[in-house]
């Protein structure tokens, strides 16, 4: 019998570009044996969220969204309008949901506990990334951590619940408001992509099990800041001159990373005289993509440490971070390491 051309291929529907995000979404659950559906309920309300603030980002040229907001977060910097308003829509659409206990967002000092302790889970969030780029009309994005909480359901939220290294991740994922809109996420197995076709409202999956090139010419730092790197960041990126490699860099950590994720390359950003634990935060900027990129068979460290088997001591804790194809980031692991051990005498 004849299979007809408009039925793809049944045993691997999910895979089959143009499905839906939400038909992807059911599709595997299965991965997960007691899957109860309440972390694909989360990914909805995510994606809900990332909808409206599109829709945002596509007006921030207008008066009222775009330009400062006139205070300053926790890390001390000037919030923008469009990371109060992403702020209050994510929030919004996970506390709606009835499955998130527990928030860390960059824009909140604390906590926030949603005092809802039939919520199994925990968000860790950045919900505007790249805000020095929004009233300049360049790529933007969000980016989200998922665990599952530790202590019992029903019971009060505790450190324990908030501080878990990135291999505790049940799911991570980032919205790319960029020429179009993607959302990329991995629940652990394997890394995929969606766009967004606002007509339809619906997202569709366009970039099925990612895979970062295991190698790639490409390096992204912000060069204006080299005479503040550690010796072996210096002599890497000298490296990578000497090699020809292109340099890019676009100011949004998620737009770079997405093109290194497609093209191969790495994205470095170090510790810094200003920063010198890096600037990008462990809980809701590196944890997230480096689940995303192990699962896309690339690599994410501090320089040494495999930046998911950090253990987080504090919410809004920075940490240096390579990150990209895996030979890339070796390559600079170790040139860093030699020069470490050339400064200290000590062979590592
Ligand atoms: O301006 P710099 O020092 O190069 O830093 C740029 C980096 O800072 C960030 O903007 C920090 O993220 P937020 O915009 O979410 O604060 C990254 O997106 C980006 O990669
Ligand atoms: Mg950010
Ligand atoms: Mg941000």
């Amino acid at each position: 019998m004849k299979t007809s051309p408009y039925r793809p291929d049944q045993s691997n529907l999910a895979y089959s570009v143009g499905v839906t995000l939400d038909r992807f979404i059911k599709l595997k659950q299965s991965d997960f044996p007691f899957a109860s559906g309440e972390l694909s309920q989360l990914l909805r309300d995510i994606a809900l969220a990332a909808k409206i603030v599109n829709r945002e980002t596509n007006r921030a040229g207008l008066s009222n969204i775009g330009g400062a907001f006139g205070q300053t977060n926790v890390q001390g910097e000037e919030q923008q309008k469009l990371d109060v308003i992403a702020n209050i829509r994510f929030m919004r659409a996970l506390s709606k949901g009835g499955e998130v206990c527990a928030i860390v967002s960059e824009e909140e000092d604390e906590v926030i506990d949603l005092q809802n302790n039939s919520g199994k889970y925990v968000v860790a969030i950045d919900p505007l990334d790249g805000s020095s780029n929004i009233d300049v009309n360049i790529s933007i994005g969000t980016i989200f951590s998922i665990y599952r909480r530790k202590t019992p359901v029903g019971s009060p939220v505790t450190t324990a619940d908030i501080m878990q290294p990135g291999n505790q991740q049940v799911a991570a994922g980032y919205v790319l408001y960029g020429s179009s809109t993607m959302l990329v996420y991995t629940t652990g197995f394997g890394t995929n992509g969606f766009t967004y076709e606002s007509s339809l409202g619906e997202f569709f999956l366009s970039h099925p099990n990612m895979q970062a090139p295991e190698n790639g010419a490409m390096y992204s730092i912000n060069e204006g800041l080299e005479y503040e790197w550690p010796a072996g960041v210096q002599s890497y990126v000298k490296s990578c001159k000497e090699r020809k490699f292109q340099s890019r860099y676009i100011g949004s950590l998620v737009a770079d990373f997405h093109r290194n994720l497609l093209k191969g390359g790495i994205y470095l950003y170090p510790a810094t005289l200003k920063n010198p634990s890096g600037k990008l935060r462990l809980l809701y900027e590196a944890n997230a993509l480096a689940f995303i990129i192990e699962q896309a068979g690339g690599k994410a460290s501090d320089g040494s440490r495999r930046i998911m088997d950090i253990q987080p001591e504090s919410l809004h804790q920075r940490t240096p971070l390579l990150i990209g194809s895996v030979e890339l980031v070796e390559d600079a692991e170790e040139m860093i390491r030699n020069a470490e051990s050339e400064i200290t005498g000590i062979n590592h």
